[in-house]
């Protein structure tokens, strides 16, 4: 199942939909109860009651809904909570009276010495947070924090640890930290990017019964499965030949800057191309000797001259300063390419045509936004969006996770391990993409579907290397990660699944 990624505005939307439809309560109800189980998947061994903390909006609701079904479990529950003008929370809190259960006034000093509880469930705010934390909430998160630090009581946050700002990655001074968190309809970017994430603990998705339609529609991004990257990989016809299977030149490498390229050279027969050449100023290493290379006197000149065209083009990586003016060079050839490294310049802006992939870290989207770094990585998924704009084509902003951008579209991608966090491992990916470009893939399904590929093979080499991954290692894991995502296998009796979307395939023989 598809999911989706929202951000404050888009559950505002949502709810306001839901709430039109009469359905607002039950989606609380759910909720509720979804907490409920976690809490108890949770903790259900551990002694003493539940402690709930409720705020006065839909977040404390959530929290009110789930003392009761903990109650209903017979479990012990002690329930903390605001005043609320909520409606619905207000109802909630009558239902919790009717059943017998107290709820008593919230304070930091309640926090402080209650005694021991299995788990905390802390729904004091979530989407409907304003700045920082104020008030008498700030002194309760204080007191929460204080007392869970030592991880002998867990938290789980509803939606959203309680002082976080759901579309930002950077955790503000004071939020909950939580043990675990459930996300409630889908992720919020305070989930997925940055500090923001760290104090989220072990995510989880509660899907709330919300028509498909409408989550699509009031989403951010979406998070697309393995099973639908997995449809979009090329499939080889029996009578495939190296001509026919992808040819990709790769433009990179320098002196010092050798190893750039021939990763990515790597990184492309891994991922299937049949012919990969390098192309270099410089003497470049062969880490595979099925890699041609080809030294040339001038880039410049050969780019101008060159008549010939491969299938994909993957430019930048290690080629030093001429990388701008030669990416201008191949930008005319309008083959699909890859523009990696030290061909993300400013002035290249507007000049990305509709087969184009640009592939920056957080440090060269702030060079080509003209910001700060801490701002591409206060919210990754505007920075992707404005390089996709201001550069045209289609962007993925590298990260943990990394963000693909398309002409009216974001997609953020699973997995992967920290362990890719190693020079190199970037050219790689380049060579990858060029590769599934070079096979036919419409740019922004190679994009998506590249990246994944890349994280599951890094997931893989994790399991085999340990923590420190290398760009190698992860390649090298490359055709084991095809087959997790369940591509499709190489026989063309094997039926292969049409792409979802619809998106035009350049080279249709090849899927
Ligand atoms: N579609 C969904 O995902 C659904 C979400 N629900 C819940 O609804 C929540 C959003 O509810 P609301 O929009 O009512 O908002 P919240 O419950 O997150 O917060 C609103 C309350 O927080 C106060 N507040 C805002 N900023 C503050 C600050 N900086 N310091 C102190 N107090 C502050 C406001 O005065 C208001 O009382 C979600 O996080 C989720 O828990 C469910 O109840 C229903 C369905």
């Amino acid at each position: 199942m598809t999911d989706y990624v929202f951000t404050a505005a888009g559950i505002r939307a949502l709810d306001a939909r839901l709430d039109a439809a009469g359905l607002l309560e039950l989606a609380m109800e759910e909720a509720g109860r979804a907490v409920a189980a976690a809490l108890l998947d949770l903790s259900a061994e551990r002694p003493g009651p539940f402690a709930l903390l409720a705020g006065g909006g839909a977040n404390g609701g959530d929290a009110l809904v789930a003392a009761r079904h903990l109650h209903a479990a017979g479990r012990q529950v002690r329930v903390l909570a605001a005043p609320s003008p909520h409606p619905l929370t207000q109802r909630n809190r009558e239902r919790l009276a009717a059943v017998g259960v107290a709820v008593e006034p919230l304070s930091a000093e309640a926090v402080a010495t209650l005694g021991p509880v299995a788990a905390w469930a802390d729904g004091l705010l979530g989407t409907g947070i304003s700045g920082e934390l104020r008030g008498e909430l700030a002194a309760v998160v204080e007191a929460l924090n204080a007392r869970t630090c030592s991880g002998l009581e867990p938290v789980l946050a509803i939606d959203l640890p309680s002082g976080l700002l759901a579309d930002r990655a950077d955790a503000g001074p004071l939020s909950v930290r939580a043990t675990h968190t459930l996300a409630l309809s889908g992720y919020k970017p305070a989930h997925l990017f940055g500090p923001a994430a760290e104090r989220c603990g072990t995510l989880t998705l509660a899907r709330l019964a919300v028509p498909p339609a409408w989550a699509e529609a009031e989403a951010r991004a979406t998070r697309f499965t393995d099973a639908e990257l997995g449809a979009w990989l090329p499939r080889r016809e029996a009578s495939a030949h190296k001509g026919t299977a992808g040819r990709v030149w790769v433009v990179g490498g320098s002196a010092g800057m050798e190893g750039a390229a021939a990763l990515a050279g790597v990184g492309a027969l891994r991922a299937g191309a049949g012919l990969v050449t390098l192309h270099s100023e410089a003497e470049l290493p062969l880490p595979m000797p099925e890699l041609m290379r080809t030294r040339h006197p001038s880039l410049g000149q050969w780019v101008q001259e060159e008549g010939q065209r491969p299938d994909a083009v993957a430019l930048g990586m290690g080629l030093g300063p001429q990388a701008a003016a030669l990416a201008r060079q191949v930008l005319t050839w309008a083959v699909p390419t890859v523009l990696d490294a030290d061909a993300l310049q400013p002035e290249l802006s507007g000049l990305g045509h509709v087969q184009c992939l640009w592939t920056p870290h957080p440090g060269e989207a702030a060079r080509l936004l003209e910001c700060s770094v801490a701002e591409v990585t206060a919210d990754p998924l505007s920075a992707a969006e404005q390089v996709q704009r201001r550069y045209g084509g289609v962007v993925v902003l590298k990260g943990g996770p990394s963000v693909v951008a398309w002409a009216g579209g974001l997609s953020v991608a699973r997995g992967g391990h920290p362990g890719m966090a190693s020079a190199g491992m970037g050219d790689t990916l380049a060579g990858i993409l060029a590769a599934l470009l070079a096979a036919g893939m419409a740019p922004q399904q190679a994009a998506a579907a590249g990246v994944r590929l890349h994280a599951r093979a890094g997931e893989r080499a994790a399991r085999r290397f340990g923590y420190g991954l290398s760009a190698s290692d992860v390649a090298a894991e490359l055709g084991g990660g095809w087959a997790d995502l369940g591509g499709p296998a190489a026989d063309p009796r094997v039926p292969c699944p049409t792409p979802a979307g619809g998106a035009e395939l350049r080279r249709p023989e090849l899927l």
